[in-house]
């Protein structure tokens, strides 16, 4: 189980390699030789070395010249190398040193169609290198660069035996802080990332077309690891870290109660499966308060649950609760001014995100609230709030709507997503892709409500005396519950824990209950 996973800003990354170029620190030379290196490692993967034929796509910045510098180590290594320049100029000692090694450089851009030449090339090879851009990009690509990555994607699919793609930094083309995809960008099976990772190769949806990121630490990591991150991912190990595991002094206070305000009549289902979800998340104990048909399925279900008013450590709040219930609205505000006088960490989902909405409260949440929206939730909450929004809006650029709604609101934002983001108002986002398509089910975020209340129960006290590092706890935890939850789909689904881990399989269809069932056996991959 690795550490987390700490993306910087380009601006951040600048910094810190600043000293390091001005001691003369051969960075290029040592980025070079780490994506050669990556390079040989993904064809002997797949077979030889020797004799196989790259393609270096090379941007007129020094992204591109790390890959003119690689292709010197890669022709000796015996690969056949192709550099297609892209842009009029490119990185000057990169080329000559290319040359001189024997790389076939091909200045496409002197072709009639230099996308149709580039693509005539890429036929002929088994690996494309992307360094078109690397930090040093503005906004989507543009210029004669944008119509050759957009003919390599659609040429990429189209093959029988599609090629190995490794992307220099990021793939050239994706908004590097804010995970945006606004223009053509080349999916990559590997990203060789300099120096740290980068928010874009962990936020969605531009995570999604970096495949594995490798990072070459570069010597950048001393300077960096003292500088917060961006943006995050937790691993196991760190939820581990996280995770409140009873000791022997402990008894069920101690261990948190968690107050479920959720479920209705018309909705019972969401009670029963938020209160699964926190049960075997590990608690001291669930209070559920709501009407008599939700109560008595909770009862049912699950004996251990209390049924009456009294002291909690938490709330999850509004889960399949219809904000036209006036009564039930009510007593929701009820429990968020108890909970927010008493400075108690509380989950806002479903109806409780409605009923916000209409609430005065609402600029001034503290970041012990969370919010756990979908995209439309998140969209209509914006909107309330004066930022004219739309669900696509949010699904082009999570992390920033997810960051916008913390600024605005004071809480912690958990957007559900194929990624999961977690915003608070200040420090670094998280993203999580922990899941399985298949959790995209009904019921799936009431388990999830749960999960994340009972671990914020666990922390309830802690919390509550303000003791804690402010805005971050409530953000991580929500990042934990992400985990193990999105952990407990793929088992559910009898997938490997992790999604990098075991051979790919496409797994089974679940249900909500299925999910909450299988959350012990995701704690049992996390906490051994
Ligand atoms: N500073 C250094 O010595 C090091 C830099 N490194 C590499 O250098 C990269 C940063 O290099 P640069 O600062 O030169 O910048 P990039 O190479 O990332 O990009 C700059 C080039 O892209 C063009 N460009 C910018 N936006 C574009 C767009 N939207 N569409 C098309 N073309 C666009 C620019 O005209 C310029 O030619 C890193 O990503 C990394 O790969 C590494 O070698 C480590 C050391
Ligand atoms: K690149």
């Amino acid at each position: 189980m690795g550490p987390m996973i700490r993306a910087h800003s380009a601006a951040a990354v600048r910094a810190a390699e600043e000293p390091l170029l001005a001691a003369g620190e051969p960075l290029m030379a040592s980025a070079a030789f780490a994506l050669a290196t990556h390079v040989v490692a993904e064809l002997r993967a797949r077979g030889r070395v020797a004799g196989s034929v790259v393609l270096l796509l090379v941007g007129g910045g020094n992204n591109g010249g790390d890959a003119l510098f690689a292709g010197t180590h890669l022709v000796r290594r015996g690969c056949q190398v192709h550099a297609a320049l892209v842009s009029d100029g490119v990185h000057e000692g990169g080329l000559a040193a290319a040359r001189a090694a024997g790389v076939r450089v091909h200045r496409v851009l002197d072709a009639a169609d230099p996308a149709a030449a580039v693509v005539d090339l890429a036929r002929r090879c088994g690996v494309w290198v992307d360094a078109v851009t690397g930090i040093g990009a503005r906004g989507p690509l543009r210029g004669p660069a944008a119509p050759v990555v957009a003919a390599l994607a659609a040429e990429r699919s189209a093959w029988p035996q599609e090629p190995v793609v490794v992307a220099v930094d990021v793939p050239s083309g994706i908004g590097v802080d804010d995970g945006t995809v606004e223009g053509p960008v080349l999916p990559a099976d590997v990203t060789v990332t300099m120096g740290t990772a980068k928010p874009g190769l962990l936020l969605p949806p531009a995570a999604g077309l970096a495949g594995r990121v490798e990072v070459v630490a570069l010597g950048l990591d001393g300077t960096l690891a003292a500088e917060p991150p961006a943006a995050c991912s937790l691993t196991a190990a760190d939820v581990a870290d996280l995770w409140p595991v009873p000791g022997p002094d402990d008894h069920k206070y101690t261990r948190g109660v968690l107050g479920i305000a959720a479920g209705s009549q018309t909705y019972p289902g969401a009670a029963a499966l938020a209160t699964a979800g926190a049960l075997r998340t590990g608690l001291g104990m669930v209070r559920y308060l709501g009407p008599e048909v939700p109560a008595d399925l909770v009862r049912t279900l699950h004996p251990e649950v209390v049924t009456v008013p009294g002291r909690v450590q938490a709330w999850v709040l509004g889960s399949g609760v219809d904000p036209a219930d006036a009564a039930r609205t009510a007593e929701l505000h009820e429990h968020l001014s108890a909970a927010l006088a008493a400075r108690l960490p509380v989950v806002l989902d479903a109806g409780a995100l409605t009923l916000l909405q209409e609430d005065t409260r609402l600029p001034d949440l503290p970041a012990t609230a969370v919010l756990t929206p979908h995209a439309g939730e998140l969209a209509q909450l914006l909107t309330a709030c004066g930022e004219e929004t739309a669900r696509e809006d949010v699904t082009a650029a999570p992390a920033r709507h997810a960051r916008l709604a913390a600024e605005i609101t004071g809480a912690t934002v958990l957007l559900k997503g194929p990624t999961t983001v977690v915003a608070a108002p200040a420090g670094p986002l998280f993203a999580q892709q922990d899941a399985t398509p298949w959790l995209a089910t009904a019921g799936a975020g009431d388990v999830l409500a749960g999960v994340l209340g009972a671990l914020l129960a666990g922390y309830g006290d802690l919390i509550a005396s303000g003791t804690h590092d402010g805005a971050h706890l409530p953000a991580s935890l929500s990042a934990a519950a992400a985990l193990v939850h999105g952990r407990a789909a793929r088992i559910a689904a009898g997938l490997p824990p992790g999604p990098g881990e075991g051979r790919a399989r496409t797994g089974v269809p679940i249900t909500a209950g299925d999910v909450a069932a299988a959350v012990p056996a995701a704690l049992r991959t996390v906490l051994g």
